[in-house]
């Protein structure tokens, strides 16, 4: 197979350039191993070691690159591929940027429920969403499109309420307001144009897929060892949750083995209780980088 660097063959994608999604996405690009300097002074970055090219953007742009073409894929939140409506295909959800955009008012205020919109101002960023969710349970609001501070706008009345994303809720809560409604729940996407691409584009996402998927199951597993006499293996044995036959090596003393297997994050905390009164000692948890499998 031909690997040589070819810039018709090159992949491009879609990276947000400074904001609550750009380290875990850059710590994302660096843990699959791809290489890149100076990301954060240039608006297009050469990898040095995939065929790949980052281009940095605003997110809100990102699902329009995509449709069009100009990148072939993007890391970027569903509330932007959705509020856009761009053409694109979402073909891995990630587990940051989880947030959601919800309705919110001023709290002990007239407006308790979505129907006391009612003829009010909304502001929000998201337009086309707003406009969306309104239209369909037939409330009539005017929207004041806002691009950013949008729960201050109740307070300034420039508006009655606000849509706006949410998280920890931290934000609605300083600015005196209280969430109504969800209209979306989000969280950062990989999606894919649905231009059609070149043979060696296809197969370079194939790679691109592996190892992306490696990744995120390393990063919910771990590798861990033990140390036990042999009559208390078959016992451990039941208890790992592992999706393999565990290894198990002879250690020095010979009445002992070291067992090492890999096993869910979730499950660590209560197996390892359970390990150690089955018998095991010397009990090692460790991260692990990536998983092909
Ligand atoms: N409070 C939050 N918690 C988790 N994820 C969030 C939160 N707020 C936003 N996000 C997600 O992170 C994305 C980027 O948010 P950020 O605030 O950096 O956007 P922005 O200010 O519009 O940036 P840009 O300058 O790129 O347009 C959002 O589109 C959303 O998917
Ligand atoms: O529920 P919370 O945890 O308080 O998070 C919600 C806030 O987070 C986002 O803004 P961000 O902090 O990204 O700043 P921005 O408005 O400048 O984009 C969002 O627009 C809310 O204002
Ligand atoms: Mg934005």
């Amino acid at each position: 197979m031909n690997r040589t660097k070819d810039s018709s063959t090159s992949l491009r994608i879609a990276i947000q350039k400074s904001g609550r999604l750009t380290d875990k996405t850059i710590d994302l690009l660096e843990g699959i191993g791809i290489e890149f300097d100076n990301y954060k002074r240039n608006l297009i970055v050469k990898t040095r070691n995939f065929d790949v090219e980052l281009l940095l953007l605003r997110d809100d742009d990102i699902p329009e690159y995509v449709q069009d073409g100009v990148c072939d894929l993007g890391f970027v939140g569903a509330n932007e591929t959705q509020e856009t409506g761009a053409d694109v295909t979402p073909i891995r959800d990630l587990q940051y940027g989880k947030c959601r955009l919800s309705l919110a008012a001023p709290k002990d205020g007239e407006i308790q429920s979505p129907q006391d919109f009612e003829g009010k101002k909304v502001a929000t960023s998201y337009p086309n969403l707003t406009r969306r969710f309104f239209e369909e349970r037939d409330i009539n609001i005017q929207i004041v499109e806002i691009s950013g501070a949008v729960e201050i706008a109740p307070q300034l009345k420039v508006a009655d309420a606000i849509v706006d994303l949410v998280s920890s809720g931290g934000t609605l809560k300083a600015n005196g307001l209280v969430e109504l409604d969800t209209i979306l729940h989000s969280q950062t996407q990989l999606i894919r144009t649905n231009k059609e691409l070149s043979p060696g584009k296809k197969e370079l996402i194939e790679r691109f897929l592996v190892r992306m998927d490696g990744y995120q199951k390393a990063a919910k597993s771990r590798y861990i060892m033990m140390n036990a006499s042999t009559s208390n293996v078959e016992r451990i044995k039941e208890i790992i949750p592992s999706m393999k036959s565990p290894t198990v090596m002879p250690l020095a003393d010979n009445d002992m083995v070291a067992i090492h297997t890999v096993i869910p994050l979730d499950k660590f905390w209560t197996v390892m209780e359970e390990l150690k009164e089955a018998g095991a000692s010397d009990i090692v948890m460790l991260p692990i980088e990536s998983m092909i499998l």
